[in-house]
């Protein structure tokens, strides 16, 4: 087997905190919200082919190819390739919770954005990237930016941040939780004012899907209230996983070994600079 021409990770993030400040008129809502990457995330190998298709080994159980992230972020870069023989190959290791407000689909094409962009020779600018990410999900140009960032409009206004790089102890209560069910809700809060100063303290804000994601899956609002017992505890994106911050990395695994059974979790870092762009560069270097 030959090796694959380059290996990037797809990173996870937390919404720090995430208010939503409107509606458009398309239903899409106006939020505010701080972004932050994790130091855990899925793994994506890519194989140049010369055969002008685009493979993925192996595909997700829960996801046809042709809705796969992955595969649609390759298929919107297509157009651009310098020849229509260029192919590729994806092997993904999925390791994100999906439905879990941690972004890995969102991550997984934006990684594939970013690869593509380079293996094919297309060289687009990341603002065109993120662009075309954007049709793809709103949180897809955050993971192409790779920088944590305050996100307003529905997510592709950004304004870079640098957050404390805590350790974080991450909990998944094993419910997915539908975006779109939580962004048609009539009890969804909508209207929090936005903020006047952009220079955040992110524990003195919230999360506006929190209570409702919490009425609806009581299993959340279990791992919630146990999680509270380690210190300011909050959910992520629209659930279903919640995270807890701590000074070290010792203190996260603490209360990872201290985890009910009925939930799963796992620690990582916190990071302001994407490890999909750090990978990049370096392989770009070498
Ligand atoms: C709210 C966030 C915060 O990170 O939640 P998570 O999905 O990560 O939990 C995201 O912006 C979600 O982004 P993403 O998951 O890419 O959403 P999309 O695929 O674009 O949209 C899924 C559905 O959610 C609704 N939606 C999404 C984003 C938004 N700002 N307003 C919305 O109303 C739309 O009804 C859309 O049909
Ligand atoms: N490569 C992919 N990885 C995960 N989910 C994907 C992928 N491609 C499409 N999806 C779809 O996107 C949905 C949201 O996935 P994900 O981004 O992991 O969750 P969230 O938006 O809650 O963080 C999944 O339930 C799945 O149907």
């Amino acid at each position: 087997m030959s090796q694959p021409d380059l290996i990037l990770p797809a990173p996870a993030k937390l919404n720090l905190f995430l208010h939503i400040t409107g509606q458009r008129d398309d239903g899409y809502h106006l939020l505010e919200t701080l972004f932050q990457f994790l130091s855990v995330g899925d793994t994506l190998a890519f194989s140049r082919t010369n055969t002008g298709d685009i493979q993925l080994t192996p595909g997700l159980p829960q996801v046809a190819d042709e809705d796969n992230l992955i595969v649609k972020a390759a298929r919107a870069l297509l157009p651009y390739r310098l020849h229509t023989q260029a192919g590729i190959k994806i092997e993904l290791t999925k390791r994100l919770p999906m439905g879990g407000g941690l972004g890995g689909g969102s991550s997984d094409a934006a990684t594939t954005l970013l690869a593509l962009n380079a293996l094919w020779d297309i060289h687009l600018p990341l603002e065109k990237l993120a662009a075309i990410g954007l049709e793809l999900g709103a949180d897809v140009p955050i993971f192409v930016h790779g920088f944590a960032a305050l996100a307003r409009g529905v997510g592709e206004q950004l304004t870079p941040m640098h957050p404390e790089e805590s350790w974080y102890f991450i909990v998944h209560p094993n419910v997915e939780v539908s975006t779109a069910q939580i962004f048609t809700h009539p009890n969804l809060p909508r209207n929090t004012a936005p903020l006047k100063d952009p220079q955040i303290n992110w524990a003195d804000h919230h999360n506006d899907c929190e209570n409702l994601v919490k009425s609806l899956h009581p299993q959340v609002a279990l791992a919630h209230n146990w999680l509270l017992e380690y210190g300011a505890s909050r959910m992520t994106g629209t659930g279903a996983c919640l995270f807890a911050p701590f000074t070290s990395k010792e203190a996260a695994q603490h209360a990872l070994n201290n985890m009910p059974a009925s939930f799963t979790g796992f620690i990582a870092q916190g990071l302001n600079t994407s490890p999909a762009h750090l990978a990049l560069n370096a392989a770009l270097v070498n």
